[in-house]
């Protein structure tokens, strides 16, 4: 007894039911089995805490594709805003394999149960344990959230596993104590962009389903971008190209070492502009830079990107990593409802123009990723033929 209704509710299509992210398994380690699986749905009705209606989705879309597979439903019409919200959170998880699907709805609800059974123990801004992600590595110190991509020895492209990650990741930060969130890359990169190797499927017959799984998989993830609340801070560890550039104008801050360069070769590779980077670039810089950047693909060194307003400021190598933190940790102990609330005031004023750009720059998207420009970029990169 005692259970709120939202947790004691079985029939996932009746209300949006809550799995979600976790905390100490490592993924690396060991896979959800059916009997985890089971475990953390009973789990989640002992959750004293309803965890906010984005998780809900989250935790709805994870158990819909670990028992079904991809989003197999005709689209809810427009005004049945739940059914919709459920079927975009569903559809945006594409073809996420139903093992990986059952281990992140695992793991969740794992880091949900920890969170609610450590709440009021854990001191402000002492150390907790990193998440168990698959492509990040994720701490919380000194009031600083440190979202860390990692794959470095594929210079940190972004695969599916590492959107949704990076979704979650973002999600449980705008809910931590945290005061800061930061976004960086292991190793020699910030991060490649999107790994290209996300389009082999295409070649595999379902072509416009894929491109239409991706246009929403990458506007929710730059949705999560457009919302985050606190202030969110890029430390720009090597370069950075496609997406991981664009989004940058998202940021609050963006500090770069000195040996990063800032590309978005677009055209190159027969796409478009996204990231809101059509909207955000030509008024950071100006609509000609924008243009190089954007349309002929120039690429920034990181004194340049400064220059153009994209980069904060730039560090010599040798020192970025100290004076970066040292940096960050004063920052961190201002107010953090001042900081929010400056934040929200600054974002509120183009909020809904950003969703609206972000929605037709996916929409254009998913029409380019069809076209033969798009797919012989993708095939020569992927046979060895071209890099960047
Ligand atoms: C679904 C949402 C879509 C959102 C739309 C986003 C658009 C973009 O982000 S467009 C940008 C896409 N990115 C690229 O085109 C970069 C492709 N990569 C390269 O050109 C090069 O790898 C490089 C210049 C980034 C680095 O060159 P190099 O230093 O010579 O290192 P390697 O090429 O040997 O890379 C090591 C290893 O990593 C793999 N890899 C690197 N980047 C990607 C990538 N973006 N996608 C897939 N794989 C990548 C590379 O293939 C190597 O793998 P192995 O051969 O297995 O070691």
């Amino acid at each position: 007894h005692g259970s709120p209704a939202w947790a004691t509710e079985r029939d996932p299509l009746q209300v949006i039911n809550f799995p979600v992210v976790q905390l100490h398994m490592s993924l690396m380690a060991m896979r959800a089995s059916q009997k985890d699986f089971e475990n953390a749905m009973n789990q989640v009705k002992l959750l004293k805490k309803d965890p906010g209606n984005e998780v809900k989705l989250k935790l709805y879309a994870l158990y819909k594709q670990a028992t079904e597979g991809p989003c197999n439903t005709p689209k809810p019409g427009v005004f049945d805003l739940i059914s919709k919200a459920k079927w975009d959170t569903w559809s945006a998880l594409g073809s996420l394999p139903k093992e990986t699907a059952r281990q992140n709805y695992v793991d969740l609800v794992s880091s949900l149960s920890s969170s609610s059974k450590s709440s009021g123990q854990v001191e402000p801004g002492a150390d907790r344990k990193p998440p168990g992600y698959e492509t990040l590595v994720v701490t919380s110190e000194d009031g600083i959230t440190k979202i860390m991509l990692n794959r470095p020895t594929k210079k940190n492209a972004m695969n599916r596993q590492m959107y949704h990650e990076i979704m979650l990741a973002l999600e449980a930060a705008s809910k931590d104590d945290s005061r800061i969130t930061v976004i960086t890359g292991n190793g020699d990169y910030y991060s490649s962009g999107n790994d290209l190797t996300n389009f082999t499927d295409m070649a595999s017959g379902k072509v416009e389903e894929l491109a239409k799984n991706s246009a929403i998989l990458l506007r929710n993830f730059v949705g999560c971008f457009i919302d985050f609340p606190k202030p969110l801070v890029a430390v720009v560890n090597g370069p950075a190209v496609g997406i991981s550039v664009t989004t940058l104008g998202l940021f609050d801050a963006v500090y770069s070492t000195d040996r990063a360069t800032f590309h978005t070769p677009f055209s190159h590779l027969g796409q478009s502009p996204e990231g809101c980077s059509s909207y955000t670039f030509p008024r950071i810089m100006s609509p000609s830079k924008a243009t190089e950047m954007l349309i002929f693909g120039k690429k920034l060194t990181a004194r340049e990107a400064c220059a153009q307003g994209l980069v904060t400021e730039v560090f010599p190598d040798s020192t970025f990593q100290k004076e970066v933190w040292t940096r960050l940790k004063a920052y961190a102990k201002l107010p953090p409802n001042a900081m929010r609330i400056s934040k929200e005031v600054i974002r509120n004023k183009e909020k809904e123009k950003l969703h609206a750009i972000n929605a037709e720059e996916c929409s254009v998207l998913q029409e380019r990723w069809l076209s033969d420009e798009c797919m012989n970029a993708v095939m020569n990169f992927l046979s060895r033929k071209a890099k960047l």
